[in-house]
């Protein structure tokens, strides 16, 4: 099935002191969400922003906002990252003891779950919640900071991961996180991913618009 493929550049590799410019310049350029990098200095070994300033990006887009937590403990934030407005809150698999649990919590607090799974952890661990999340995320990178170098494997894992979605009759999106320039997201997408995030490729670039347009199939 040919899906549209959306881009949610990462503000990560943003410029902070002028975050809204930054905001209202990606989505000038075609961002369909922005995605915003949450990290706690626990999960991960650094620390980026809280639901304060997720309310600020929420005052300047227009967009969806794409909120990856990397924090532990994620059940005592939803709440919060929700009220602040994110849109789709994405926790990762492995700082969840009660993955069913969070992802309804997510929901009631009116927001799309989705999932994340580091490069490590087996595609197996999701299997029982696909059914209850409106996404997938495959880290394409070990989580913690921007302009780390695609691994491989993860085209393999979207390939697989597709081919489980589809055996359940599922179309749930699936998200690649780290490393996506313009050739990654090619076979990434060719794979079957229809959510590409993209950091220091597009921050990086001096034409957001070219850089977005060429991460489309
Ligand atoms: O979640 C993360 C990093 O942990 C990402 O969203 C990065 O911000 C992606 O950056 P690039 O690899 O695209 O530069
Ligand atoms: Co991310």
């Amino acid at each position: 099935m040919n899906r549209r493929v959306l881009v949610s550049p990462s503000l990560l590799s943003s410029d902070f002191g002028r975050l809204s410019e930054e905001v209202r310049a990606v989505e000038a350029a075609g961002a369909d969400w922005i995605h915003v990098d949450v990290m706690d200095g626990r999960f991960v070994p650094n620390i980026t922003l809280g639901p304060v300033i997720v309310q600020a990006i929420r005052r300047s887009a227009t967009r969806p906002l794409d909120v990856h937590l990397m924090i532990v403990e994620p059940e005592k934030y939803v709440d919060a990252f929700a009220e602040a407005g994110a849109d789709i809150l994405t926790v990762h698999v492995e700082a969840c003891t009660h993955l069913h649990r969070v992802l309804q919590q997510i929901r009631h607090a009116g927001a799309k779950p989705a999932v994340v799974l580091n490069p490590a952890t087996p595609l197996s661990a999701v299997e029982e919640v696909l059914g209850e999340v409106e996404m997938v995320l495959l880290m394409s990178v070990n989580p913690g900071f921007g302009g780390q170098v695609f691994i491989e494997r993860t085209v393999d894992r979207v390939r697989r991961l597709r081919a489980m979605m589809d055996a359940r009759g599922l179309t749930t999106d699936i998200q690649v996180d780290g490393g996506i320039n313009a050739e990654t997201a090619r076979r990434v997408v060719e794979a079957g991913a229809t959510v590409l995030v993209a950091g220091s490729y597009v921050f990086g670039s001096k034409d957001y618009a070219a850089a977005i347009r060429s991460l489309r199939p």
